[in-house]
């Protein structure tokens, strides 16, 4: 059996119950560009704590300032402001203690292409050290656990998407780090691609690995993530496991309502739905959402609201009862879906 994990040796400086990274008021500032203009604040006074064994995840959409905190931790951009510990040390003083420690999968696969696939964790070894042997084991053993044991020889160009990434993960697997970091694991990848990564990353977190991620993707975080913080705007908007985040800003169930395109059943529909926020017991409506292509009814029992619905007299073209999803409890905090 293929031994993955990175057992704690006695030289670790952060015992169990401390906390392998504790931010607070954790900012990035960027200047103004060298053309003007104002400076950009990406982070805006974070709090978070990674413990070991969790995986622990940032939620946000493009731009909420999730790339900027990663590589904040992964000590390759320097905090502006507030405090920063990881494995008990401050990335100010010992960056490269800490990158030693960390295992990174960039948003982007840097992978050398002009390298075999073997070849890209081979080089890896000898960038952290490590003895000509271990590395040879080290290799083989991650080459299987990525299931590229048969593309070892192979060049790196012609691989899949998918293949790509999980020789990415791979090779940030060689030092047997305490911390992996990935920046969108999954981003750009077809849903099988992606599953293959999510089993992958399962495996690790298994094997006592501890994992802070970034995604945008909400059934990734609810899938791979103990718990995660929603990030908007370099801010950080709740905090919890995503069961934690459903209960407390979401009801059981949603129910999706539509209407024909050109917008006048809907137009009528709007002040009667309106009326149904609070009243009655069994499917009681808690809120409505109105988006563009739809409004959201937010209920503990939807098929109940659905007749509230119909008992105003609305004739939605289409409708749909689904649980509540972290997409709604983004939605309720800021306002906005996660993909707008
Ligand atoms: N070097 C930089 N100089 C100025 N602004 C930057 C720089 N890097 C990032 N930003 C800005 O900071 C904000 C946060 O970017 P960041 O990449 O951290 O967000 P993100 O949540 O990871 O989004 P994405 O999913 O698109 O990577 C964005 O508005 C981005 O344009």
């Amino acid at each position: 059996m293929v031994d993955l994990s990175t057992s704690p040796t006695s030289a670790r400086t952060a015992s169990s119950e401390e906390p392998l990274i504790k931010a607070v008021g954790l900012r990035k500032v960027f200047p103004p560009t060298k053309r003007g203009g104002e400076p950009f604040t990406a982070v805006d006074g974070i709090d978070f704590e990674l413990r070991r064994g969790e995986v622990f995840g940032f939620l946000g959409p493009n731009g909420a300032g999730k790339s900027s905190t990663m590589r904040m931790i992964g000590c390759v951009s320097p905090a502006t402001g507030g405090e920063l510990s990881i494995l008990g040390m401050d990335p100010r003083v010992d960056s490269s203690k800490i990158k030693a420690r960390l295992g990174v999968v960039p948003q982007e696969d840097s992978l050398d292409m002009e390298l075999r696939v073997r070849e890209n964790l081979l080089i890896y070894g000898r960038y952290f050290g490590l003895k000509r042997a271990e590395i040879a084991a080290r290799t083989a053993e991650l080459l299987e656990f990525v299931q590229l044991s048969d593309r070892a020889d192979s060049p790196v160009e012609p691989l899949s998407g998918g293949m790509k990434r999980r020789l990415t993960i791979a090779r940030s697997l060689i030092n047997s780090p305490e911390i992996l970091i990935l920046d969108e694991p999954t981003t750009g990848l077809d849903p099988q691609a992606r599953h293959v990564v999510w089993d992958r990353l399962f495996r690790l977190k298994q094997s006592g690995t501890t994992l802070i991620l970034t995604t945008h993707y909400m059934d990734e975080a609810e899938q791979l993530c103990d718990r995660l913080v929603v990030m908007d705007h370099g801010r950080i908007a709740a905090e919890g496991s995503p069961r934690e985040l459903i209960e407390r800003y979401s009801t059981r169930e949603v129910l999706e309502i539509r209407f024909a395109p050109d917008g006048a059943d809907r137009a009528a529909a709007g002040a009667a739905l309106a009326a149904l926020v609070g009243t009655g017991e069994r499917g009681a409506v808690d809120r409505i959402e109105e988006l563009p292509d739809r409004i959201l009814l937010y209920s503990d029992d939807g098929e109940a609201a659905l007749a509230a619905v119909h008992g105003t007299g609305t004739v939605p073209v289409a409708s749909l009862v689904r649980r509540s999803s972290l997409e709604d409890v983004f939605l309720h905090l800021t306002g906005r879906t996660l993909v707008d």
